[in-house]
């Protein structure tokens, strides 16, 4: 076997390890399309390659399946890539050029005189060239927010990956011209088979890399958000109150914590049920969310309980959170069909004043939202 088979070989080997692992992880719960195109890119890829070394074909079907599947190959990795950006592979585009190229290939190995082995070699890489190009100009401009340093690595290695292409088209057109000599062909394809295997296993491994940081982001969401609502939850927000509490402390300024809390709304699951329970909650969420400042902090953080936490330290946090109040009390909302009206009651407590940890500062602030409900309710206690 010569270097260059036994590099090709392994390269081939390579590919359907990494294809297989990609398509059996993109079946699982992670449904990743990204995955999926990538590893049958590299098991058409390796397919491509073992047709084109099977000595038992005819030589010039062998060469020009073989080349057709390697050009295939990348119209699959890139589709990968792209899913990770928001744009769309034009697809018709990408099918003539590879229509195009499949058609030189079969024009070479079957009907020129004699089949030219710069042919085989050149013609599947410009679709690939062109498409890697696009995918990397994509993953710059456009990458995922939750992976953006793995994009940046996956963008780099396919840029890498190009230079390669480009470097072997130029020394192929150099060292071989218009002759079939072997030995030049074996030491090309063998610097090019150690090339591919760097780049085939840097750009699989970064593919997964984005997978892991966009399973992270959702897990994440998952973790720190309210299903119902989709507000942060408890734990958000008092992950948001250590932040504040250090920048407070840091600064020597203050803020407040406002706990609201819906009046009597067992009543409106009793008399409306739950799925109206819910529409009320979300809307109560959805007012507080779009009257409160953008820097100031909002989750739900139980039931029928909200908090906000009110960064300003100059600000009134008591006619703030009066504001708020009364735009609940003064909007109807809908509810599963109902027009209903909801009230909250509610409890400030201030940083430092009232305490510094979520405890002191929290317990203090729910028995102030308890004076509220004692007094009447729809009110905000900010003293006492
Ligand atoms: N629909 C719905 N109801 C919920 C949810 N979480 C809690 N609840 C209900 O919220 C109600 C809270 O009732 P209570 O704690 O008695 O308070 P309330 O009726 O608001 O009375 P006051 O707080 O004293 O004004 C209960 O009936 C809970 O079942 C939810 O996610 N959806």
């Amino acid at each position: 076997m010569s270097r260059a088979q036994t590099l090709v070989l392994a390269l081939l080997v390579l590919n359907i390890l990494l294809g297989s692992v990609c398509i059996a992880v993109a079946r699982g719960d992670r449904h990743s399309p990204a995955l999926r195109y990538w590893g049958w890119g590299m098991l058409v890829y390796a397919l491509g390659l073992a047709i084109t070394q099977m000595g038992f074909l005819p030589r010039s079907f062998a060469l020009a399946v073989g080349n057709s599947l390697i050009a295939w190959a990348p119209v699959l990795s890139i589709r990968a890539v792209v899913t990770h950006t928001p744009h769309v592979l034009p697809k018709r585009l990408v099918y003539a050029v590879l229509a195009v190229t499949i058609a030189v290939l079969v024009w070479n190995n079957f009907f020129a005189a004699p089949s030219l082995a710069l042919v085989n070699l050149l013609a599947p890489s410009f679709i690939a060239i062109g498409l890697f190009v696009l995918g990397t100009v994509w993953l710059l401009r456009s990458p995922p927010a939750e992976a953006y340093a793995a994009a940046r690595f996956l963008a780099l290695v396919m840029a890498v990956t190009i230079v390669l292409w480009i470097a072997r088209n130029a020394f192929v057109i150099n060292a071989i011209g218009g002759t079939n000599d072997r030995d030049r062909v074996d030491f090309i394809i063998s610097l090019f088979a150690i090339g591919q295997i760097v780049v085939a296993v840097a750009c699989t491994m970064s593919l997964f890399w984005i997978e892991v940081r966009k399973m992270e982001a959702a897990l994440r969401k998952v973790a720190f958000s309210d299903a119902l609502t989709e507000l942060p939850n408890r734990r958000a927000m008092m992950e948001r109150f250590t932040e504040e509490a250090a920048r407070a402390t840091r600064h020597g300024s203050g803020f407040a914590l406002l706990v609201l809390d819906i009046d009597h709304f067992k009543r409106v699951n009793d008399q409306h049920g739950h799925l109206a329970g819910d529409a009320v909650l979300r809307n109560v969420a959805q007012l507080l969310a779009s009257n409160k400042r953008a820097e100031d902090g909002l989750a739900r953080i139980g039931g029928e309980e909200f908090v906000l936490l009110l960064t300003d330290p100059s600000g009134d946090a008591a006619a703030t959170a009066d504001r708020l109040r009364d735009c609940i009390a003064q909007s109807e909302l809908v509810a599963a069909g109902s027009r209903l009206r909801a009230t909250v009651s509610g409890g400030i407590a201030r940083y430092p004043e009232d305490g510094t940890d979520w405890d002191r500062l929290f317990g203090v602030a729910d028995r102030r939202l308890y004076e509220s409900k004692k007094a009447g309710r729809d009110r905000v206690t900010s003293s006492g």
